[in-house]
This record gives structure tokens, C-alpha cells and sequence, in this order.
């Protein structure tokens, strides 16, 4: 079983940050929250920019970028989820965000790595880098209601039946996906 650790601040007036059972840590919206707003934006904790030319591989750029943060950064990287059970390549694996399309560049974040998936539709919160600001940001995709789960797509389209998707989801993040798409057992996305 994961292990929640304890909720850190938000870095948003429109939610808090909880435990969320076998989630672990989640968002969770604190007043109504209109379509359209942004929720937070912040700089990555630990960011990679690969050269494929370079000879090195990725991870050992995600080494060498993880020894080179102060300690305090370290603990909070360490802290993320995967990061206890499988440290520094547990919690890249679980959280970066892949930030350009050809893949070179992929980034983890303090904050926007608690924030849960949702399969395709289930989703209300999308997220954009903005490269000129080094900073990524979290906006609502449709009207959030006090109480709901703020969450994103991780991958832009899994309309693969729940199933697969569930398996996809396994296969490359670890987790049984329980999001509402999903908990609804039915394979309306085909
Ligand atoms: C990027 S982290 C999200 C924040 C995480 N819940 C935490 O406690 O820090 C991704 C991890 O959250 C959990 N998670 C995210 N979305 C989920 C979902 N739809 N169903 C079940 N677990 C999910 C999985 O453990 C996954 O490996």
C-alpha cells in the first residue's frame, strides 16, 4: 500500500491538498471554481533537457541534475509519490511532465505532481508550459464544484476501452487507475 505522506500547502487559493485513500495525495477544489481560470503556476523542482547527440542517457541526466539540487530540494523530490519505494527514478518516472512534444524536454514539480489523473473525459483541469517563463501552468478546463477532485489527463487520448486503459496506465505509471471514467466500468470512450 502507498504512503501518504503528510499534505504539503497549496500552491492555489482554489484547493487544498489531501489524502485520497489509495490515490495518496490529490487536489481538492475549496469554493466553486469558474471554466477557464488558472489555478497556479509555478518553475520545475528538477528539469531535464535531453541531447540525443550527447552520448549520455536520460537518466543519468536525471542523476546528475538530482545531485546537483540543494538538500532541501532533494528531501522534497524524494518526497513525491515513487520517490519512497523507488527513489530518485520512482519519483521521475511517477511525476515528470513530458514538456515538448519531440520528448527532450520533461520536468518535475513540487506542486503540479499532486495533481491526480483522469481519463479522457473525466478530466477539468488542463495544464500548458510556458517555455518564455520557464513555468508551467494549471488552469480549469470547465467549471469545478467545492469538493470535486481537480485532475488532468496524463496522456492526451486514451480511448482504448477501460481495460486497456487501465492496463496502458499500469504498464507505464504503476497505478490501477480510479478515476471516475474508469470507476465507471463501462467503455463509453470506444
Ligand atoms: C503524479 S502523482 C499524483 C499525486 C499522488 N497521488 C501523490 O500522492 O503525490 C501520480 C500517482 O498518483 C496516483 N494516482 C494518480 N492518478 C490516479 C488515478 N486516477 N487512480 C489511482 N491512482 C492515481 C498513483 O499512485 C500515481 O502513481
Amino acid at each position: 500500500m502507498a504512503i501518504t505522506p503528510t499534505p504539503p500547502p497549496s500552491p492555489s487559493p482554489y484547493f487544498k491538498i489531501t489524502g485520497l485513500g489509495e490515490k495518496g495525495l490529490g487536489a481538492i477544489a475549496t469554493s466553486t471554481i469558474p471554466a477557464n481560470t488558472l489555478l497556479f503556476s509555478e518553475s520545475p523542482l528538477l528539469k531535464v533537457l535531453h541531447s540525443p547527440s550527447s552520448g549520455i542517457d536520460k537518466a543519468e541526466q536525471v542523476s546528475a541534475a538530482f545531485t546537483a539540487l540543494p538538500a532541501h530540494s532533494q528531501t522534497l523530490f524524494l518526497s513525491l509519490a515513487g520517490g519512497a519505494e523507488a527513489g530518485v527514478e520512482g519519483a521521475w518516472k511517477c511525476n515528470n511532465f513530458m514538456l515538448t512534444t519531440d520528448g527532450l524536454e520533461n520536468a518535475v514539480f513540487a506542486h503540479a505532481s499532486r495533481i491526480n489523473h483522469s481519463c479522457d473525459g473525466g478530466e477539468n483541469a488542463y495544464w500548458r508550459w510556458e517555455g518564455g517563463k520557464g513555468r508551467i501552468e494549471f488552469w480549469s478546463g470547465k467549471r469545478v464544484e467545492e469538493g470535486e477532485e481537480i485532475t488532468h489527463c496524463y496522456r492526451p487520448d486514451w480511448r482504448m476501452g477501460t481495460g486497456n486503459r487501465r492496463l496502458a496506465l499500469m504498464g507505464e505509471y504503476g497505478f490501477l487507475c480510479g478515476c471516475v471514467v474508469c470507476e465507471a466500468g463501462v467503455d463509453d470512450l470506444l
